[in-house]
């Protein structure tokens, strides 16, 4: 049967409980916004494909629980990771502090090559707003990440930041690309090596669909 998708990479997203992870995934994937917060246990997964430069690239995005008390689950999806959102919430100064945590927890156990955008989410929220635009961008700059603030309320940058870090995920493994369009067969792959692998079901550790 033909391939549906000619790449697949892994991104997560990362950031303290409430910032609005589950949201972001949701509206990107199914165009979805509900208005509860029901914590994520764990990780869980969505997937979605875009069409970059004509390559066909199979999202798969996990969604990890922002609580301390799954953090040792949730190091373990760094490893496999191509790609790393660390999200915070502009009405939450805490939740910005805390982004110099998780990009140190990134730095510790996720591959070197790991490509990072910083999210700066509910930009809807202008009266609540804690953390300043040019803040996020000095950080973003300081660690060498992209910046965008998003709304998964109003739907602000939502395909940009995804489609970014797919982009940027894509240049860093230009290698295996390139090996992948000189390639004659689908044995060279890289979507190939991930079925090999197993793991394009969705057995998460303990799932929480996304309930939206
Ligand atoms: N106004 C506004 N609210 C948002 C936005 N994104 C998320 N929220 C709300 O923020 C709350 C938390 O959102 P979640 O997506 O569940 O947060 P999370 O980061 O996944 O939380 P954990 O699973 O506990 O780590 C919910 O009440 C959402 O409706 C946004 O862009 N704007």
């Amino acid at each position: 049967m033909a391939k549906q998708y000619d790449v697949l990479f892994r991104l997560l997203l990362l950031g303290d409980s409430g910032v609005g992870k589950t949201c972001l995934l949701c509206r990107f994937t199914d165009n979805e916004f509900h208005p509860s917060h029901i914590s994520t246990i764990g990780v869980d997964f969505k997937m979605k494909t875009l069409e970059i430069d004509g390559i066909k690239v199979r999202i798969q995005i996990w969604d990890t629980a922002g609580q301390e008390r799954y953090q040792t689950i949730t190091k373990q999806y760094y490893r496999r990771a191509q790609g790393m959102f660390l999200v915070y919430d502009i009405t939450s100064e805490r939740s910005f502090q805390h982004i110099m945590k998780w990009a140190s927890d990134v730095d510790e156990y996720a591959p070197d090559n790991i490509q990072k955008i910083l999210i700066g989410n509910k930009s809807d929220e202008e009266e609540k707003r804690q953390v300043a635009t040019v803040q996020g961008s000095n950080l973003a700059r300081a660690y060498g990440m992209d910046f965008f603030e998003t709304s998964a309320f109003t739907n602000r940058n939502i395909t940009e930041s995804f489609t970014r870090l797919a982009e940027q995920v894509l240049v860093a493994n230009k290698k295996d690309l390139d090996l992948l369009r000189a390639s004659v067969t689908d044995g060279l792959n890289l979507a190939a090596l991930e079925e090999e692998e197993g793991i394009t079901d969705g057995s998460a550790t303990a799932p929480k669909s996304c309930w939206c």
